[in-house]
């Protein structure tokens, strides 16, 4: 939330060649369908708006949910401060076509969901990628819905869509509940719902006709040959991090990953008997991490040249969604929104190092190697490794 004096601070915007579009799309009308925001290069276009950054209520009241808020407080919060902010992406802008562009599958964190990580989709979706931010169905999202068809009794009159948002709010762990069980059975579900969301986007790039049951009138068919099948790869934050690792050991094509801030619980231990083959980069703050964390990490990176970790100094877990940008104040300060670095120095370095990487292992033609130094952890804020004190105790 912004005071008077920062009432500027908005989402940055892409800094790539293109505009960027987004548009929502979701199939099927049940809970096993996709879901997701997908951010896109688009044509020039000063006519279309802004996207809303959090385009339903309920969202607000799963946040209220996941903060242990009274949802008649946070919802009303959420919606005084937050109820205005657009992301800087043109909404069903029309799409840019004429170059088969790279695909990035993008994973939220435990209470996040699809559209709160706009600053990394846009930036990327700027410099030519199409970012399919998913929105997971295993209730860890603060809040999510599928449309249930209303059976025609119920729809009075024709002009009420007879389609109806079925909610589902964050599973909070129940006492008692271990909580490495449900989050590895989470995980599972979460890379199968990233598959999906890969599988859903090639075939709409092949051709296909796919049913948007959320009425857009943006040109679906506009996708046709969009997207450059050899070269995708997958991404995401902390809960979305451990899904960035189950996904790429079950889709090999998944041909490279990033895991931002990565939460290595609901990672179960099969995955350490190189079940992941592909390249893969950690991107961690310096607050979140801890030992056993780390630890995971290392043994999962053990001397692959391929798997690389680097942390950005002074940067915090909220470092990477939005909310590091449109929070000020006190509430950042008690939430730690914002770490010592300025929150555009720390996205840039985040976005610069995950561009050469992406550039390195999916074989681009652009000049995103620029930044290779910030992939061994060389530069400014930014480290080799963890900073985070690992080597076993000396006995006394
Ligand atoms: C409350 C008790 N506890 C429930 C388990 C939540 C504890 N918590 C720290 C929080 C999230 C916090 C937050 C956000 C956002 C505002 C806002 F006001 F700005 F909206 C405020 C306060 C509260 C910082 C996290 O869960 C951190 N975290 C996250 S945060 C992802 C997220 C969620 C909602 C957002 F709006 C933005 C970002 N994603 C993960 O995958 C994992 C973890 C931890 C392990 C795995």
């Amino acid at each position: 939330w912004t005071n008077s004096t920062e009432r500027f601070y908005r989402i940055p915007e892409g800094k790539g060649p293109h505009s960027v579009g987004c548009t929502d799309l979701m199939t099927e009308n049940a809970v096993e369908g996709s879901f997701l925001r997908l951010y896109y290069p688009a044509r020039d276009a000063t006519d279309t708006e802004e996207a809303r950054w959090i385009p339903d209520r309920e969202y607000y009241q799963g946040l209220s949910d996941f903060l242990n808020m009274y949802r008649i407080v946070g919802e009303r919060l959420f919606h005084y401060y937050v109820g205005s902010v657009t992301c800087p992406a043109k909404s069903n802008a029309a799409f840019k076509p004429g170059e088969k562009y790279p695909l990035l599958i993008f994973s939220h964190g435990l209470g996040a969901f699809r559209t709160i990580y706009s600053a990394i989709c846009i930036e990327m979706a700027s410099q030519g990628f199409i970012v399919a931010a998913v929105e997971h169905r295993d209730e860890s999202a603060s809040a999510t819905y599928y449309c249930k068809r209303r059976s025609v009794s119920e729809s009075q009159e024709e002009s009420t869509s007879n389609m109806e948002k079925e909610w589902i709010y964050y599973r909070k762990l129940k006492t008692g509940e271990e909580e490495r069980c449900l989050r590895h059975k989470q995980v599972q579900q979460r890379a199968q719902e990233c598959i999906k969301a890969l599988n859903l986007i090639l075939k709409i790039s092949s051709g296909e006709e796919v049913t948007n049951v959320l009425h857009s009138d943006f040109d679906w068919n506009s996708l046709k040959d969009s997207v450059d099948t050899s070269r995708i790869a997958v991404m995401g934050h902390s809960f979305g991090g451990a899904t960035v690792i189950e996904s790429l050991s079950k889709e090999i094509r998944f041909r490279c990953g990033i895991a931002l801030d990565v939460w290595m619980l609901p990672v179960g231990d099969d995955i350490y008997q190189n079940s992941v083959q592909q390249p893969l980069l950690f991107i961690n703050s310096e607050k979140f991490q801890w030992a056993d964390n780390i630890l995971k990490i290392k043994k999962l990176i053990s001397n692959d040249a391929n798997k690389k970790m680097i942390t950005i100094k002074g940067s915090v877990h909220q470092s990477f969604p939005d909310f590091t940008f449109v929070s000020g104040g006190i509430i950042a300060r008690f939430f730690k929104l914002k770490g010592e670095i300025d929150p555009n120095e720390a996205i840039d370095i985040s976005n610069h190092a995950s561009l050469a990487f992406l550039q390195k292992h999916l074989s681009l033609k652009k000049d995103f190697d620029k930044w290779d130094s910030l992939v061994d952890g060389i530069g400014p804020n930014v480290i080799p490794g963890s900073n985070i004190d690992i080597s076993p105790a000396e006995p006394e």
